[in-house]
């Protein structure tokens, strides 16, 4: 009933866990907290909160519109929903260095537990599309300084994203890397990287877990887990996946109202009644107060 019992500080402790394993842990995105739940029935290990999908689900574009205000209120909301770590998406950290250090004050609030800060340029873009600019390595270096002296958990992931890949060679991009490992990055996520052997080069290069960003339409080929662990990497999203799939099954249920004047063809595809009530814990709250679920579902409790 109502939201997760696990305090912020143990799942910071199991992100932690995870990411000291000999795997490559999946971190499926959200867009709800209701979505939040499903991921954590199916057996994933946590919950990636994308600043793309924030930015989406308020009908804006991913150039950096949101307030770390909305983000963390966001996070707050899913985090709580779930026992499961969460990893959140904080852009270029809202502003200066110092601004850096208060978001990661403000995230900590929030309950999640990590987040990453990326080197671009604002207003930033999706690290899968062209024509994106990044900071100077010393302002990149002082964002994640700045980051880890604020966090008052030590095990609060800080992330360092580096989008350099895009416009500079593979070497630059693993040195980049290395200075802000040097900078107390915990772990590195690589935007954008062209191929597989990208990944494994980058992985051997640094000392922290490395981040691999699975996502559709972009510049990385969709590879396995098995194909990423075995190139060393650490974790993998799926950012913005969940987001799509549900628009498309929401374009498409719109088309058949639409051209059959009811949505009997697109019920087969929805989530029941049922299944909705089971993932919102409604015997939960029944069991607190019987009044409150003592009907019966069409189509079974569960
Ligand atoms: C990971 C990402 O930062 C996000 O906001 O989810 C995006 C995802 C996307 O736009 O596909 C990214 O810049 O890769
Ligand atoms: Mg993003």
């Amino acid at each position: 009933m109502l939201y997760s019992h696990v305090t912020p500080e143990a799942k910071r402790l199991k992100f932690r866990e995870l990411l000291a394993e000999d795997r490559c842990v999946q971190f499926p995105g959200t867009f709800t907290p209701l979505a939040t739940k499903v991921i954590q029935d199916k057996g994933f290990d946590g919950v990636y909160i994308s600043g793309g999908v924030l930015a989406n689900e308020l009908g804006l574009p991913d150039v950096g519109l949101t307030t770390l205000t909305e983000v963390a209120q966001r996070g707050a909301q899913i985090a709580r929903s779930t026992d499961l770590p969460t990893l959140i998406d904080a852009d270029t950290g809202f502003g200066e260095p110092m601004n850096v250090a208060r978001t990661i004050q403000e995230l900590e609030n929030a309950g999640v537990s990590g987040c990453h800060i990326e080197d671009q340029f604002n207003p930033k873009r999706c690290g899968h599309l062209d024509g994106k600019s990044v900071v100077d390595l010393e302002t990149a270096v002082k964002r994640i300084q700045a980051g880890v002296q604020a966090r008052r958990d030590p095990n609060f992931v800080i992330m360092a994203r580096t989008d350099i890949r895009a416009i500079e060679p593979l070497e630059v991009a693993i040195e980049r890397a290395q200075a802000l490992v040097e900078a107390g990055a915990d772990v590195i996520f690589p935007e954008a990287l062209r191929d597989i052997s990208e990944f494994e080069a980058v992985a051997s290069a640094v000392s922290v877990p490395v981040l691999a960003n699975m996502t559709e339409f972009g510049k990385s080929e969709l590879f396995t887990v098995q194909q990423l662990q075995d190139a060393g990497v650490s974790m993998v999203i799926y950012p913005v996946s969940a987001q799509r799939a549900a628009m498309g099954a929401v374009e498409r249920l719109l088309d058949t109202i639409k051209a059959d004047g009811t949505q009997q063809a697109a019920v087969a595809d929805m989530q029941t009644r049922a299944r909705l009530y089971e993932t919102v814990d409604y015997d939960g709250y029944g069991a607190f107060d019987s009044n409150v679920f003592n009907f019966e579902v069409p189509g079974g409790r569960s």
